[in-house]
């Protein structure tokens, strides 16, 4: 049987096929504003995407993903904390069943209804497969949402959804720009981690935004419209994909903004 978020494959049995489960930089974390310290020399986050290496969108039974062409230097991260060009891969969500649920992030306990990441690699490897089990062979943005006014640009996004309600469901998705889902202001925490999925590989260097974007409560129902389960099988909602906070084990967590 494969992972899920299920009871019986969930976050709390991972470990017994995963055991970097346990590891020293797993993810995410509850972040504790309190506790971060401020870094003044972490520069401000670099992100330049070209809307037309814009792929598809995929139900792959855990989240929906939207994919780029990642061939060349088109829709890059640079700058932050990190050094050299990261290029955009994809990016995706996770969310609760409810409202008052569904990061994987959270902010001293407050868990917020969605959570988006963007997740690139370091083009210092040959390609994203290796890079993915380096150290620091990944880059993942981190984008809350909140409940709040519709967000038109995120609706751009929903509106695919009835192609790929469920699992293995994959269609053309083009000229999508992800700077248009991020937050006005760029102010981040950011911590060595992982994967928040297996395998779990801790190559991630976890950059949160501070500032969360809006999402409003019809447009988390339409988030809850998809389904983990493929076409013919008995139909299970697509909701609480997500891993609860991990422990620091001592991890510094650093801020951009005092
Ligand atoms: C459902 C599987 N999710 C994985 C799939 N990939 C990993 C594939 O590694 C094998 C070489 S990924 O690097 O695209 C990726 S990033 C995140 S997260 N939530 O931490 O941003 C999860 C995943
Ligand atoms: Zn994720």
């Amino acid at each position: 049987m494969s992972w899920g978020y299920a009871a019986n494959n969930g976050p709390d049995k991972w470990a017994d096929n995963f055991p970097i489960a346990n590891g020293p930089r797993q993810s995410p974390i509850d972040i504790v504003p309190g506790e971060a310290s401020y870094d003044a020399g972490l520069k401000a986050l670099n992100l330049k995407y070209d809307p037309s290496t814009c792929l598809d969108i995929l139900n792959n039974g855990h989240s929906f993903q939207v994919t780029f062409v990642d061939d060349n230097d088109s829709s890059t991260l640079t700058d932050g904390p990190i050094s050299g060009i990261y290029r955009l891969k994809q990016f995706h969500f996770h969310w609760g069943a409810s409202d008052d649920k569904g990061s994987e992030h959270t902010v001293a306990g407050t868990k917020y209804p969605a959570e988006l990441h963007l997740v690139h690699w370091n083009t210092k490897y040959a390609s994203f497969g290796e890079a993915a089990s380096q150290p620091d062979g990944l880059a993942v943005v981190g984008v809350f949402l909140q409940i709040g006014a519709e967000n038109a640009n995120l609706q751009k996004v929903l509106d695919a959804f009835d192609v790929i309600k469920a699992k293995g469901k994959q269609t053309s998705f083009a000229d999508f720009d992800p700077a248009t889902l991020l937050p006005g202001c760029l102010d981040y925490w950011t911590y060595d981690g992982s994967l928040t999925t297996p395998p779990l590989l801790e190559s991630v260097t976890w950059i949160v935004c501070k500032e969360p974007v809006s999402v409003s409560s019809e447009q988390m129902a339409k988030f809850r419209s998809l389904l983990f389960s493929a076409e013919g099988e008995a139909e299970c909602c697509m909701v609480d994909n997500y891993r609860p906070p991990q422990p620091l084990k001592g991890r510094a967590v650093r801020a951009s903004f005092q």
